[in-house]
């Protein structure tokens, strides 16, 4: 395998979550505008530690601020078709990155391609399985009615409907156990401890496409100093033969790459913002925290475990390794 010419992100660089969703937790309690927001709808700032009906507890249609709505333009077009997002910024990264473009070295451009193509893989399957399905409901719905949460309205309508129900048995408990379902049957998702998914699914977006932009931009990034330049040749003549070519070194000026990193910061950058602003004005404290840890979680398998355990390294990559 290669060396990179720079280190790839220290661990340490994944506390900006917990800072984030600390800063706007606290923002949400200090804020005369997010406290009149939850006094609006009943919900004191202590009552934000303890799990509870989510973020439908303090959010009304029309908040006073613009990313307190759930229809502002943002969730509707960027986080609520997030993974979509995260899908095509990846694509540009495979397509546009030296690292995965140049035919110099065929095998190894191959096998970089096929490990990213698999941590893209593991990735939208917790994804998929935590928000989507999971051989039925999402975990987190799953989750949600297992700690005592229930579709309100909708489970009295069940009960009193009896024998003339229409729907059959195995559809009316997917009214009751999916949060979309739910709401879309006109009943509330109450009770139980709702994983924030808009915390879950940024927090693992954007560690996803910042540790694999990192990881292909330290291989293409020339060398700063003298000294660096001399230290990175030696490192990649001496440790792999297969290392970048000059080709792939100085194509940092191609448009078209800068255009792609461009386009994957840009998803970083706004899915990091939308982050805040879910971390003040949704959700309980610990809906937050377990949405973070599940997608920390994941990172830690993708990025930070393979670091230190060569089997799983071999199968998984280094980006840009
Ligand atoms: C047993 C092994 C099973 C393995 C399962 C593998 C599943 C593979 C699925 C393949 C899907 C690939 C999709 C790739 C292309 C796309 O991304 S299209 C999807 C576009 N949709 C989204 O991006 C939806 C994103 N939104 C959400 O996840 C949720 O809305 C939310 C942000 C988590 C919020 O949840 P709410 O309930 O709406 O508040
Ligand atoms: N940053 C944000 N902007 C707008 N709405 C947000 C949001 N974060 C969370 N929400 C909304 O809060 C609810 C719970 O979010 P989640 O559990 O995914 O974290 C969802 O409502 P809806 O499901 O009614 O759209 C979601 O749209």
């Amino acid at each position: 395998m290669t060396s990179p010419t720079r280190k790839p992100p220290a661990p340490v660089v994944l506390l900006v979550y917990p800072i984030t969703l600390l800063v706007g937790s606290l923002f949400s309690i200090i804020s005369p505008t997010a406290r009149a927001s939850r006094a609006s709808s009943g919900t004191s700032p202590s009552g934000a530690l303890a799990p509870s009906l989510a973020a439908d507890l303090h959010i009304s249609e029309s908040p006073v601020n613009y990313f307190a709505r759930k229809n502002n333009i943002f969730n509707v077009y960027f986080v609520k078709i997030g993974w979509l997002w995260t899908t095509l910024a990846f694509a540009s990264l495979l397509i546009c990155q030296p690292a995965y473009r140049s035919s110099s070295q065929q095998q190894t451009r191959s096998r970089r391609i096929l490990q990213a193509v698999l941590r893209y893989a593991f990735a939208t399957s917790v994804w998929y399985l935590m928000t989507q399905w999971f051989f039925g409901p999402a975990i987190i719905d799953r989750g949600f009615v297992v700690t005592g949460g229930k579709c309100e309205q909708v489970m009295d309508k069940v009960e009193n409907l009896g024998p003339q129900a229409s729907e059959s048995p195995s559809a009316q408990l997917e009214t009751l156990f999916s949060a979309a379902a739910c709401k879309a049957a006109g009943g509330a998702w109450a009770g139980g401890h709702d994983i924030s998914g808009h915390v879950f699914m940024l927090v693992l977006a954007t560690a996803f496409l910042s540790f694999e932009a990192i990881g292909v931009g330290a291989f293409a990034a020339p060398s700063t100093t003298p000294q660096d330049k001399g230290e990175a040749s030696r490192t990649r003549k001496s440790s792999d033969p297969a290392s970048l070519s000059v080709d792939e070194q100085s194509d940092s000026s191609d448009p078209l790459r800068r255009l792609c990193l461009r386009l994957v910061w840009g998803v970083v950058g706004l899915g990091w913002w939308m982050l805040f602003m879910t971390a003040i004005w949704f959700h309980t404290w610990l809906e937050k925290w377990s949405g973070l840890a599940v997608a920390l979680g994941t990172v830690y398998v993708l990025y930070i475990l393979p670091r230190t355990l060569a089997p799983w390294r071999d199968v998984i990559g280094v980006p840009g390794v």
